[in-house]
């Protein structure tokens, strides 16, 4: 089958692999007998290489491609691996083999090297879990974290459901979290008599640990879903596909979701033991249809073999490669495979050891004898015991300082936690009614600033009529999920396709928000995602809760302060690189339509949200032109409404 070819040569070609430059020194005479020099070079490389990686590398030996010093006979194989494995035991880093090929020339070897951590270390990767209901999310984790193979009628889930409703309904509604650990040779840690109170014992024992975010498969839970995708910052999305319902419900919804916030997807097909084979080939071919459509533009493998495993997993670092695997949670079948590939997946998200702290909180917990405690991702920098942050923004804008006085990683008692590790705080003298999810802790240097209204890049995804200003929908940026409204947009009206810069303002309380952050704006059905360009309110226009001021007033406040000099605008005009990254959902958008949904009235967000959906020609409020909005940058209003222009 055409599509069961491995990874496309040109998707090699785009992105070579990040080892690539030290694989160069990894000739086959280096390695084979290196002098002294030589080694202490390898060594030197080697670590540059583990710090890089967050403590683990894929290494490929015998394999330069430069045609002349390419595989290795027995004997250089032997004198390699053995130079290989003393470069890793003086680093206490781990050396499995992962793959071993013959070529004509001769043997290519595949290892991961893996720092050796120590108990109260390990490696994070969050992998968001989405797809439609019933595809069999919540019966995946269940068999892969608690090591026991599923019924067919809804066994292995009961270990993961957090609400009663869900035991009855076998929907899950909420966000859950569930973690396999695998140990520096690859092992799963996770046993069957791990309950799902024994995290600590599996983090302990573990190098790399896998937090699934189990997200809702049902339509009705689709904002905790979106918030799951956006606050929970995942590393990679795993789509889930029933083998035999196939591309249904909410799976285009939830993929296109994935496309625009740039997470990686794999997709993992299930039920294949109760699937005819038809079925089974059908739904693939629509599966690699869509997923090669300009919309998606991703590069679909077929995962069969453990060389195709390593293979995906090394290249996954590029966002357009699509790796799927076909699974039974009833036999067992291929979970192997998936086992291995979520072994070698690495985080992507950078830390610099000096860069300010930055922790957003997503969750909130009043525990008994321990009192406030939140939870979240930290994002920048490093957070240790006894720092003080900042915390908020409260409703009036405030930050407060808070200090750390004890940190948690999946329920283990730890020291420090870095920048893409998730964590919870135990805060002393703040009640949890005071915080909410979206605020952040941040370093006191950032000195952070509270932001009401914001300007952001658009696309629209959906929309049944048309988008203008006033309209009122949930933004979703980080663990940020607040109504919003459009005070003025840089065209008249917005359809489904269109792209545009929009002036937002927060309807309830200001928040902590960065430009450049990914953002989706949804009600209902309607759907745009984009990127904040700039902050342009750090406080209130009126006392906080006030209703807004009607869009023409606050444009004639605006319109007053247009020429003004530009005080906090890293930017000069619009037209920044943001666009770039939305040609491809555009695409997809107006293409492919992959996300895009029969028009149809949405009668209930309508009634609800006050939003206004105008006819086309319906804007009784006319935007202001972008080049003025360009010219506003901080309109600075102190809570009893005094306007200060900058
Ligand atoms: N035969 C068979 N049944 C499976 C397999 N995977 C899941 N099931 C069954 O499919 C049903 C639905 O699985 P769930 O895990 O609840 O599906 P879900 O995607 O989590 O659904 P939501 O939580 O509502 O989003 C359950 O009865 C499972 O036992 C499989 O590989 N083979």
């Amino acid at each position: 089958m055409n599509e069961d070819k491995g990874i496309s040569g040109d998707l090699m070609e785009e992105k070579p692999h990040k080892n690539s430059e030290f694989n160069k020194i990894l000739s086959k005479s280096v390695l084979v007998s290196p002098n002294e020099q030589q080694y202490d070079l390898l060594l030197k490389r080697l670590k540059q290489q583990l710090d890089e990686g967050r403590g683990e590398v894929i290494i490929e030996i015998g394999g330069i491609e430069d045609g002349t010093d390419s595989g290795l006979n027995d004997d250089e194989k032997e004198a390699a691996v053995a130079t290989l494995q003393s470069l890793a035991a003086s680093l206490e880093c781990s050396c499995v083999l992962l793959r071993e090929r013959k070529e004509n020339c001769g043997i290519i070897l595949q290892y991961l090297i893996r720092r050796l951590l120590d108990q109260t270390d390990f490696l994070e990767i969050r992998v968001a879990v989405v797809g439609n209901v019933d595809a069999g999310k919540s019966t995946l984790l269940g068999v892969l974290t608690h090591g026991e193979l599923d019924n067919g009628r809804g066994h292995a889930r009961l270990k993961l459901f957090r609400h009663k409703h869900e035991m009855e309904s076998g929907r899950t509604s909420s966000v859950g979290n569930d973690i396999l650990g695998f140990d520096s040779e690859g092992n799963v840690v996770n046993k069957p008599e791990h309950g799902s109170l024994d995290w600590v014992k599996i983090c302990e024992k573990s190098s790399k640990v896998i937090t699934f975010i189990d997200l809702a498969g049902h339509e009705r839970y689709l904002k905790t879903t979106v918030f799951g995708m956006t606050g929970h910052a995942p590393d990679f999305g795993m789509l889930m596909i029933g083998a035999n319902a196939g591309i249904v419900g909410m799976t285009k919804e939830h993929l296109g979701l994935a496309l625009a916030l740039s997470v990686p997807v794999f997709v993992v097909i299930t039920k294949i033991d109760m699937c005819p084979t038809n079925v089974l080939q059908d739904n693939i071919k629509l599966l690699l249809r869509i997923l090669k459509s300009p919309g998606c533009r991703k590069v679909p493998v077929m995962v069969k073999t453990t060389d195709d495993v390593v293979l995906s997993a090394t290249n996954f670092v590029s966002e357009r490669l699509c790796p799927i695997f076909q699974v039974s949670n009833v036999t067992g079948e291929n979970l192997g495979l998936l086992k291995t590939f979520l072994n070698l997946l690495t985080t992507r998200m950078e830390y610099h050891e000096n860069e300010p702290a930055e922790f957003q909180i997503d969750d909130t917990y009043s525990v008994p004898g321990v009192g406030t405690v939140v939870s979240g991702t930290t994002l920048k920098g490093v957070i240790k015991l006894n720092d003080t942050l900042v915390l908020g923004p409260d409703p009036l804008g405030h930050f407060q300082a808070i200090a750390v006085k004890s940190i948690h990683r999946k329920r283990m008692a730890v020291r420090e936690v870095r920048a893409g590790q998730t964590a919870s705080f135990a805060l002393k003298k703040i009640k949890r009614s005071q915080i909410r999810k979206g605020m952040v802790m941040v370093s006191p240097a950032l000195n952070p600033q509270a932001c009401w209204e914001f300007e952001g890049e658009i696309l629209v995804l959906h929309h049944p009529t048309t988008i203008s200003s006033r309209y009122q929908a949930m933004v979703h940026c980080g663990s940020i999920r607040q109504t919003a409204s459009i005070l003025s947009m840089s065209q008249d009206c917005l359809r489904t396709g269109d792209k545009a810069i929009v002036h937002f303002r927060f309807i309830k309380h200001p928040e902590y928000i960065i430009p450049g952050q990914r953002m989706v704006f949804r009600e209902g059905r309607t759907k745009a995602v984009g990127n904040v360009l700039r902050i342009l309110t750090q406080a209130p226009l009126s006392a906080p809760g006030n209703k807004l001021k009607p869009v023409k007033q606050q444009q004639r406040q605006m319109q007053s302060t247009s020429g003004s000099s530009l005080t906090n605008s890293p930017q000069k005009g619009f037209h920044d690189d943001g666009n770039k990254d939305l040609e491809g959902v555009k695409e997809s958008a107006t293409q492919e339509n992959i996300l895009i949904r029969p028009s149809g009235g949405n009668k209930r967000g309508r009634g609800r949200r006050g939003g206004r959906m105008k006819s086309n020609n319906g804007s009784s409020n006319t935007p202001k032109p972008l080049s003025d909005v360009a010219n506003i940058t901080s309109i600075q209003v102190n809570n009893r409404g005094t306007t200060k222009v900058q």
